[in-house]
């Protein structure tokens, strides 16, 4: 492997004796991720029906080993019903170490693809909010893409300059996660082009770029919150000295022990005041001290202001009468709706998370789970309400084994001949599964389903 010799002498300084041990790693294969979406299936059902072999990552309760070599998990229709998402395993950490709870309003502040979005969400079970945002908008749509696929309804995808975020959301958000862009020294084994990208935009050049946004994300989490900062990279400028730069300017915010795995390293202060800081509490992850590429973490809390008003805005109430076709597709859901939650926009459909504030202005690409459109006397449910039910809650259900050749032929977005299952007057709108697991809606009539598979996400034969 080809280093950059100024990286490689950095590292040297860095590392000191475990330097060669680093390099070594070069040589050694890299390591493949799958991590379970937990608001669709718990691990232990996974694990029963998981067609390849997997290792436990020991420091993630949900996450495996896989071997890329031999299998392609991406390539399975377990994949299209959301059921994981494919991930390097150390940047499995910084979602699993932030605690989130359900209710929480959570913002990841550059999300794109997904990556840890995806957890946040299944972690919040469909309770309170994920606002994801990236400054990308092409990145944006992956990111929309994947949570939609995850299931998530209670959602904002935004599409944004972080700046833009702080006076709307000022003191709004009980979590965040920021996954800053970084010179992604973790990510030279798994992907080369990373080392010319590293000799274009090095560590100066991020390192102005993270001060920034840390220091507008910490004005939108609220007193007693707390936020989880991460890199994939090794320079400490990237690392302990953005966290040192937040410490120094607002003194409310503290660091906190992140829980705990024996590969993991310390943060690495230097200088006395540094070693002030307690930046011994951050946490380095190295390929050489465990089966991960590399990342950076820290998890800090907004200290407690005393009694505090909820300054949050109330969402405003969105009451009349719903369209009669919607009506009547959602008495077919076995679910409570609250009616003051539902938006209708040029006939589309949205269920809102609620307590939003105004948003004026803002670039978002998603608020809420998009349920479908309301078209001519009819009403259309959407590729992202059929990812975010579960079969029980709604009547009628095709659910295929994943041995059935028509699944890959309704991933593929074929019409289904479904006569041996089904009764020859019924028709209307069908939910079809894998077993038990939702992958979009087909509408039937005489035994015939037309394919209703967002042609977007279709399966493609050369994946
Ligand atoms: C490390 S990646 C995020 C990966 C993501 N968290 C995941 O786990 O899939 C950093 C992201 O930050 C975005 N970004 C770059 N500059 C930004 C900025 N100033 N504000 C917000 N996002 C930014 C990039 O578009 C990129 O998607």
């Amino acid at each position: 492997m080809n280093l950059p010799k100024l990286f490689e002498e950095k590292m040297q300084t860095l590392l000191g004796a475990d330097y060669e041990k680093y390099i070594q790693c070069f040589e050694e294969e890299r390591h493949y991720g799958l991590r379970v979406n937990t608001n669709k299936i718990s691990v232990e059902d996974f694990l029963k029906i998981a067609p390849w072999h997997l290792e436990p990552i020991p420091w993630i309760h949900n996450g495996f080993y896989y071997d890329g070599e031999v299998v392609q998990p991406a390539k399975h229709p377990y994949y299209f019903a959301g059921l994981y998402y494919l991930q390097e395993p150390s940047a499995m950490t910084p979602a699993d170490r932030l605690p989130i709870c359900p209710g929480d309003k959570v913002l990841d502040v550059c999300a794109a693809p997904g990556g840890k979005a995806t957890e946040l969400g299944a972690r919040l079970k469909g309770e309170g909010l994920l606002a994801a945002n990236d400054i990308s908008s092409s990145r944006a749509k992956g990111l929309l893409k994947n949570l939609e696929l995850f299931g998530i309804g209670n959602l904002l995808i935004l599409n944004e300059e972080p700046g833009n975020l702080t006076k709307i959301f000022a003191e709004y958000f009980d979590k965040i996660l920021i996954d800053a862009p970084c010179s992604g020294e973790g990510m030279f084994r798994k992907d080369k082009k990373m080392i010319k990208a590293w000799e274009e935009h090095g560590p100066s050049y991020f390192s102005k770029i993270q001060k920034n946004i840390i220091m507008q994300a910490a004005s939108m989490l609220r007193p007693g919150g707390m936020m989880l900062y991460s890199t994939c990279t090794f320079d400490r400028s990237e690392n302990e000295q953005v966290i040192a730069c937040l410490l120094e300017q607002c003194p409310e915010f503290e660091l906190c022990e992140i829980d705990g795995y024996d590969g993991f390293s310390p943060g690495i202060p230097k200088g006395a005041e540094e070693e002030n800081l307690n930046l011994n509490k951050t946490v380095r992850i190295f390929p050489h001290r465990m089966k991960g590429e590399g990342h950076f973490l820290a998890l800090l809390k907004k200290k407690e202001r005393g009694f505090e008003d909820d300054k949050s805005q109330k969402g405003h109430a969105l009451s009349g009468k719903l369209p009669e076709e919607l009506e009547e597709f959602l008495q077919l859901v076995k679910r409570s709706f609250d009616r003051s939650r539902f938006e209708i926009n040029n006939g589309k459909v949205y269920y809102m998370p609620t307590g939003l504030p105004k948003m004026q202005k803002l670039r978002f690409l998603r608020t809420g789970l998009f349920l479908g459109e309301v078209k001519k006397k009819r009403f259309e449910p959407s590729q992202a309400f059929a990812m975010n039910l579960k079969k029980e809650e709604y009547p009628f259900v095709l659910n295929f084994p994943c041995t059935d050749e028509r699944v890959i032929k309704y991933l593929k977005g074929e019409t289904l001949d479904v006569s041996d299952l089904v009764q020859e007057n019924d028709k209307g709108w069908y939910l079809v599964c894998v077993d038990g697991y939702s992958l979009g809606f087909g509408k039937l009539l005489s035994g015939m389903l037309k394919n209703k598979y967002l042609p977007g996400w279709r399966w493609q034969s050369s994946r």
